[in-house]
């Protein structure tokens, strides 16, 4: 772990030298992943790495642990609450004529919870080029492996410094980075609505996403429901496609 570490924070390093860039910057949700974050980046730039608590309609106790997380290695940390603007933007899309009366409840929700991790996204971009940061992922193996974040939510990062790891590998570094037991020992949630657990929604353990992705055998209709997700959000892990007006078509 020890070595992990070393080779990340280089990594890190070595990002910021070649992109020109002064600092780091993650958001922190009070979860194990930005918490394991949270030290890479102040291990690599210690006196330019930072940390955005962005809540919306979260759970105070999440962002009592994210405060600790920042406190504990003496990262510096700010809050912007974005419940408001959320509620704002969410009435106004609900309220079009297209929309109101005709969307689900079902769609509804999932568009309310994929703006949340975009709000966060477009702020700490607001951050990141007001100070010549990069934004730091968070993102794991598995959920890049299911797709299991948002598109240009969470998902619209410069850099994934622990993209290699399986959600079993991320508890262990936090454990050896000291991460406080409370982090580490929640269950991982993407915190978009109440009560919300990574696990149930996508229907599959990360114990066995790991295993499938580490080559062990696991049951049929696990794998079935690893290889839909991963198939549906191929589209996430690639840029958009791009219209090529073809030779044939120019020479007409
Ligand atoms: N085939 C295709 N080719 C190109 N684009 C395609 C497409 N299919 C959908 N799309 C586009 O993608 C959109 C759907 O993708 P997206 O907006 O990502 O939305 P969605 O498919 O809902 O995926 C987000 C999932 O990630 C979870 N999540 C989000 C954030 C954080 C975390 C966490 O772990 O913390 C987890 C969330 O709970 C949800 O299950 C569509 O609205 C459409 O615009
Ligand atoms: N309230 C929040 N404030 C700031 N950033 C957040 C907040 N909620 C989510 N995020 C960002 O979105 C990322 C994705 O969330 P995700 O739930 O996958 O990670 P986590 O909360 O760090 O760990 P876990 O998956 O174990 O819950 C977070 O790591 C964090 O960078
Ligand atoms: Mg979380």
């Amino acid at each position: 772990m020890e070595l992990l570490t070393a080779r990340k924070v280089e990594w890190l390093q070595k990002k910021m030298q070649e992109s020109g860039t002064s600092g780091l910057i993650v958001g922190l949700s009070g979860g194990v992943d930005s918490a394991v974050v949270a030290n890479l980046i102040k291990q690599a730039s210690p006196d330019n790495s930072m940390a955005l608590i962005l809540p919306i309609s979260n759970n105070e106790s999440d962002i009592e642990d994210a405060l600790l997380v920042a406190e504990k290695i003496d990262l510096y940390c700010e809050v912007i609450d974005l419940s408001d603007v959320h509620e704002k933007l969410m009435k106004k899309v609900v309220d079009l004529d297209k929309i109101k009366g005709k969307a689900s409840k079902e769609e509804i929700k999932t568009s309310n919870a994929n703006l949340r991790a975009r709000l966060r996204m477009s702020t700490l971009y607001a951050v990141a080029n007001t100070l010549n940061y990069m934004v730091v992922g968070t993102d794991n193996a598995p959920e890049l492996y299911t797709g299991y974040f948002t598109k240009y939510g969470d998902g619209g990062v410069d850099i994934l410094p622990i993209a290699d790891l399986l959600k079993r590998d991320v508890y262990k570094l936090a454990k050896h980075l000291g991460v406080s037991t409370s982090v580490i020992c929640k269950a991982p949630s993407a915190g978009l609505w109440e009560g919300q657990t990574d696990e149930e929604e996508m229907g599959v353990t990360y114990e066995k996403i790991d295993a499938y992705l580490s080559g062990e055998t696991i049951d049929a209709n696990e794998r079935e429901i690893i290889e839909t997700l991963h198939k549906k959000t191929q589209h996430k892990r690639e840029m958009p496609p791009q219209y090529k007006c073809s030779n044939d078509i120019q020479n007409e």
